[in-house]
């Protein structure tokens, strides 16, 4: 991966060229305008421009046009100490593929820088098909979503219960989906249930049916879905927000595969696979009295995680490629496209909501989008602010509720701190909309871009 650094500041040039080698880049670095439109006359194009808006001989965001044309498709990123929201819009309109301010967020940049890697690796022909020359695997390209794929093939048809986790709308029911359809078959039947949308009045005669009378208003037999599902797959959504009475209730199916209809004294033998799936982290479930212990550890026989969306950032250029296609056929007078530096700069956003998230934006872009050519700005409005999340994401902060112990904080520094927190805790609520938040804190745009400028939020 070259990357080519067009940077008049000495400091930051020398910082980041170390980074990006450490990181195992080869980074050229371009002290100025002139210097880079030079050499770009006698180098090759690199695979991408890292390049500082205002430089001391000339303007970074003139530069794109004056240069060759072999140098046309290469992805651009700016980085600036002087941003504004108005000039962000329109380097993003016009291509670019991200605008940072300094001080750089690193993280971000060197998501962008992987994610262009990643897509280099692909071959863009496979991409489209959604596989990998030699392995075909229907969940995604990244090494995390093979790894579990290959866990399929290898467990093949001799599984009984699994249990998927992962956080919400990151692919448990499309894991269980593919599970079902390569090892039980696809012609048996595949039922799918979230325990936690039925109220506790109605989930246990959904699960197991009733006989006529069993209740009020049980005016026909009713075959629950453990019975639909028999020589299938039954996936049990939500199993973390389960009421401890089912609980007791499916451990003991589980033991003996058998179930009773609600009023029904006959034991019908059912043979049924089960495919747990929860967005909680069990273990804490059961360490606080929420979950059965004896059935933590009957369902926890084999676990499959799905990796937050964000943590296999090759899986999102090759999605969205995947859900633009299913646009495209749907709505075939409107065909959309997503060039690569749109499929990076996807690829290098967090994604809270995962692969749902994804899906929504491209659907959400393709129905507004003016073009052909979907681009950054096409997104932008659409991006959710992150959820907590029990996996690791990046719950918000909150601010502290309870005295400093230790070095007291000055007073200035304390009411920064406070201040900076509480604005990005109100822009991620409104999806970082700029006007929405300043008018939920009773002040101007202007105010708070100033606001934002001086605490350095991004
Ligand atoms: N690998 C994938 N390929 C194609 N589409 C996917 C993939 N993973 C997820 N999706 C799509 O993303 C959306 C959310 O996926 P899914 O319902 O499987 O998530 P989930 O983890 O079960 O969410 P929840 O916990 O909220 O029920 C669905 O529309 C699904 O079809």
């Amino acid at each position: 991966m070259l990357v080519d650094l067009i940077e008049d500041d000495v400091f930051m040039g020398e910082a980041l060229t170390e980074r990006l080698q450490l990181e195992g880049m080869r980074c050229r670095w371009w002290r100025g305008a002139q210097s880079a439109l030079q050499a770009a006359q006698e180098a090759g194009a690199p695979d991408v421009v890292i390049c500082d808006v205002r430089l001391g001989d000339g303007d970074g965001t003139e530069l794109p046009q004056r240069l060759p044309a072999g140098w046309r498709q290469v992805p651009w990123i700016y980085i600036t100490g002087f941003g504004s929201h108005a000039l962000r819009e329109a380097l993003l309109a016009r291509g670019a593929l991200d605008f940072l301010t300094k001080p750089l967020d690193m993280d971000r940049l060197l998501r962008h820088l992987r994610a262009l890697a990643g897509q280099r690796r692909q071959d863009p022909a496979t991409l489209k098909e959604g596989a990998m020359p030699g392995i075909s695997c229907p969940l995604g390209v990244s090494s995390e979503m093979r790894r579990i794929h290959s866990l399929i093939q290898r467990l093949g048809g001799h599984w009984q219960t699994v249990l998927i986790t992962g956080e919400s709308g990151a692919g448990k029911e499309e894991l269980a989906r593919c599970l079902h359809r390569e090892t039980v078959g696809p012609d048996r039947p595949f039922v799918a249930v979230n325990t936690a949308s039925l109220p506790d009045s109605l989930v246990e005669a959904e699960l197991f049916g009733y006989e006529r009378g069993a209740f009020t208003g049980a005016n026909r037999t009713h075959r629950g879905l453990f019975e639909q599902a028999d020589g299938g797959t039954l996936f049990l959504d939500e199993i973390g927000d389960m009421p401890l009475a089912l609980q007791a209730r499916l451990l003991r199916v589980l033991q003996d595969r058998r179930i009773a209809r609600l009023g029904g004294e006959r034991e019908l033998q059912i043979d049924v696979r089960l495919i747990f799936a929860t967005h909680r982290r069990l273990h804490e479930e059961v360490r606080a009295g929420r979950f059965r212990e004896d059935l933590y550890y009957r369902i926890n026989v084999v676990h499959l995680h799905v990796p937050p969306l964000r943590e296999r950032p090759e899986d999102i250029g090759w999605l969205a490629q995947r859900f633009l296609a299913q646009w495209n056929q749907a709505h075939p007078g409107r065909p959309r496209r997503l060039g690569p530096l749109t499929e990076a700069w996807l690829s290098s956003q967090r994604w809270p909501g995962n692969v749902r998230e994804l899906r929504n934006a491209i659907e959400r872009a393709c129905l507004l989008a003016p073009e052909e050519e979907l681009v950054p700005a096409h997104f932008i409005d659409a991006m959710a602010p992150a959820p907590e999340t029990p996996w690791g994401g990046e719950p918000p902060q909150r601010p502290p509720t309870e005295p400093p112990q230790g070095e007291v904080e000055r007073l200035e520094d304390y009411l920064r701190r406070q201040e900076r927190l509480y604005i990005e805790q109100m822009l991620a609520r409104h999806g970082w909309q700029i006007g929405v938040t300043a008018e939920s804190l009773g002040i101007s745009r202007k105010n708070l871009w100033e606001r934002m400028k001086r605490l350095g939020i991004q």
